[in-house]
């Protein structure tokens, strides 16, 4: 038998993106010669409807819509996802159809309910051999522990998380020896290396469950945070029969296999390992697909970003350029730039440009102003020109390497690049409120505000900017900040989305010297050189991050050890000093305190944060990953205590 998976780019309740992909998905494997395929998780309605789950009329509509899928169906057997409502409880369940035939509904016995999944929320989990009746206009359906047959191939069900329990709860164990294929559709999120786990669970079941193994994830960023990585896996008896790439541009990715049902193939003996994932290259291409994603499902124009020069803003550059490149490289330009919505089909004029003089002659101008015509812009350049404004905004204690590095890098992508000076609106509001108070601020007394007010100073006019072309701005706060709140907000906070808040700074900088060699952005050469700074404070005081902080590498560990793996403040202290060779106890114990101190004063922030992308093992977002009240004790006893 042909069988297929589709990963879907679906959105929630977008009923017509949604059927749109699902009727192109079945035409596909019609095409194909298919004969049985899986479309992922809550397809119909998209994964992530959130309390809309807990509607009468969401499930309803998506009943109702189900209907518009049947005659689709005919010569082929399709599951579709979507929740069903009964007596006031609402269901996540597989529909399974035929030749224009609803045969039953397969629902989830496990619910997802860790990390950014709070799936008991909406859902109920069905109880295993039970069995209830779904009715719509007069007909009725089996719903509940169901299973199949299509064309003498007897098929059960796990619904994503199903597959994640012990082999000695999850439903294949009641399914082993009387199905011949186990069925997986899924809504299984992004996060580096998380590949290699799904592999091995799906590869593994096949083989301890002795059957063929059919597994469909959801593809892209769907409602804003999390992102699928639109993997279709097919295994029998322990070997892989079926990988695709991940992370596609396409909205539907089909990928099919011939089983040979009617013959039996020997249990593998081990499970071949797949190749180290290569996490700069993940994260690279699911960074890329999330704000492509996003971009057109905000129907906005582009992005606008505030560049300094520094790790972050540059990290944020080179993610739209990447966008670009990626998805041009597998969609072409034409359909990259029909599918991103922000062309209307007309030629790209290009907007400003290359070149431009240096920081000292140029204040308050857009940077192509006077100078040598920019050399040609490839055929990227120019989309990265139309869907990237960048804005340099120096002070009096901005250096000359930021600007060089922040321009250098702009003109490189071919992004629009301005640079202006904050300098008059700073002196300004300092002004003002000195008179106010009847006293001079001063960095001996009033440091932290007059940091403050030169990163909220640098807010208003590149939201103004952002406005004015209908675009996002980017805010490129990191976890590390996050953590420990080390932001202005409503200064370097300001902006509407956040892509890189998921991604410590360690690993920021790492990634940009991988940018630099691996993808060729020399421009990267000069950040890769430069010490993390505000450059908030005199230039005199030589400010860096980590002297304000603590060394980042640490900074993410006691993150990790605190909130990860959940250890109480002295024991991640004991284990830093378990593992750091020669470690200086009482500096780890400072470190330790300025962490949890700042972490826990600065919950308030986290909350107001951009929306960010889930990307590693774990985030530090309260909407997503990571709740933690606004208001505690703050580990005051334990922190004494250490
Ligand atoms: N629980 C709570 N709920 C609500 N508000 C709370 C609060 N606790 C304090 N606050 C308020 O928070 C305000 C202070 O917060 P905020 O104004 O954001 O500033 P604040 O946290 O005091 O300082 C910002 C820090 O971030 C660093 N920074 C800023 C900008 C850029 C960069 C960079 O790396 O480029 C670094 C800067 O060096 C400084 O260490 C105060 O007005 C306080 O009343
Ligand atoms: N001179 C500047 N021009 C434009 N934007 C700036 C400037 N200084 C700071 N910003 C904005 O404030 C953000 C926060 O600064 P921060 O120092 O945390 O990040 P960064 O400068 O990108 O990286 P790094 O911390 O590695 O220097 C920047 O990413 C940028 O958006
Ligand atoms: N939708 C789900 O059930 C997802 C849960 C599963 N544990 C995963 O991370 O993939």
């Amino acid at each position: 038998m042909r069988i297929a998976g589709a990963a879907l780019n679906q959105i929630p309740f977008d009923w017509d993106n949604n059927l749109r992909t699902i009727r192109a998905a079945i035409e596909q494997a019609k095409a194909a010669g298919v004969e049985l395929l899986c479309l992922p998780e809550l397809c119909l309605t998209g994964y992530g409807c959130e309390d809309l789950f807990l509607s009468d009329w969401l499930p309803a509509e998506a009943l109702a819509r189900l209907q518009d899928i049947r005659p689709w169906t005919d010569g082929i057997c399709v599951c579709v996802g979507l929740p069903v409502r009964l007596q006031h409880r609402t269901y996540n369940t597989a529909a399974v159809l035929r030749d224009g035939q609803i045969l039953g509904f397969a629902a989830k016995q496990f619910l997802a309910n860790d990390g950014v999944h709070y799936e008991p929320r909406f859902f109920v989990a069905w109880p295993a051999g039970e069995q209830k009746t779904v009715e719509f206009k007069g007909e009725t359906w089996p719903l509940g522990d169901l299973t199949f047959e299509h064309r003498d191939v007897r098929f059960g069900f796990e619904i994503c998380e199903d597959a994640w329990r012990a082999d000695d709860v999850r439903p294949a164990c009641r399914l082993r020896g009387k199905v011949d294929l186990i069925v997986n559709p899924s809504a299984s999120h992004f996060a580096m290396s998380k590949t290699d786990l799904r592999y091995q669970l799906v590869v593994k079941a096949s083989r301890n469950f002795h059957c063929t193994y059919l597994y469909a994830n959801m593809l892209g960023n769907e409602a804003g945070r999390i992102i699928y990585d639109g993997e279709i896996l097919v295994a029998r008896n322990g070997h892989l029969l079926k990988r695709n790439q991940l992370l596609s541009f396409k909205e539907v990715d089909l990928e099919w296999t011939d089983v040979d049902f009617g013959h039996d193939l020997a249990l593998a003996a081990e499970i071949v390992p797949l190749p180290a994932p290569d996490e700069y290259k993940e994260l690279n291409q699911a960074m890329s697909l999330a704000l492509f994603d996003y971009l057109r499902k905000a129907r906005s124009r582009g992005f606008v970003l505030s560049l300094s020069g520094g790790a972050d803003s540059c990290f944020c550059a080179v993610g739209v350029a990447e966008m670009v490149r990626l998805g041009v490289e597998e969609l072409g330009v034409d359909e990259f730039k029909r599918r991103s919505g922000c062309f209307d089909g007309a030629p790209v004029a290009v907007q400003q440009g290359a070149g431009g003089p240096a920081k000292q002659e140029l204040q308050d101008t857009p940077a192509t102003q006077g100078a040598p015509a920019p050399p040609a812009l490839s055929e990227n350049q120019q989309i990265v020109n139309a869907l990237l404004t960048c804005a340099y905004q120096g002070t009096v204690n901005s250096s000359d390497d930021t600007f060089e590095s922040a321009k250098e890098l702009a003109d490189s992508l071919g992004a629009r690049f301005f640079n202006w000076t904050i300098d008059e609106e700073v002196a300004g509001y300092v002004g003002k409120i000195s008179g106010a108070l009847g006293r001079a601020l001063a960095w001996d007394t009033d440091d932290l505000a007059l940091q403050n007010i030169q990163a909220r100073v640098r807010a208003p006019g590149i939201w103004l900017l952002a406005n004015v072309q209908n675009c996002l701005l980017i805010t490129t706060s990191n976890r590390s900040e996050a953590s420990v709140g080390y932001c202005t907000m409503d200064g370097d906070t300001a902006g509407s989305i956040s892509p890189i808040a998921g991604v410590d700074k360690a690993f920021v900088k790492q990634w940009l010297r991988w940018a630099e060699t691996e993808l060729g952005y020399g421009a990267l050469r000069h950040v890769n050189a430069l010490q993390p700074t505000a450059e908030l404070r005199p230039l005199a005081d030589k400010q860096t991050d980590e002297r304000d902080l603590m060394p980042y590498p640490l900074l993410n560990r006691i993150e990790r050890l605190a909130f990860y793996e959940r250890l109480a403040p002295a024991a991640v202290l004991a284990q830093l000093v378990a593992e750091t060779p020669g470690a200086d106890a009482e500096q780890l114990r400072t470190y330790v305190r300025r962490f949890y101190t700042l972490w826990s004063r600065n919950q308030w922030k986290r909350e107001r944060y951009a929306p960010s992308f889930h990307l590693d093992d774990y985030n530090v977002d309260p909407r997503s990953w990571l709740r933690f009240p606004i208001l505690s004790g703050g580990f005051g006893a334990e922190l004494a205590a250490l």
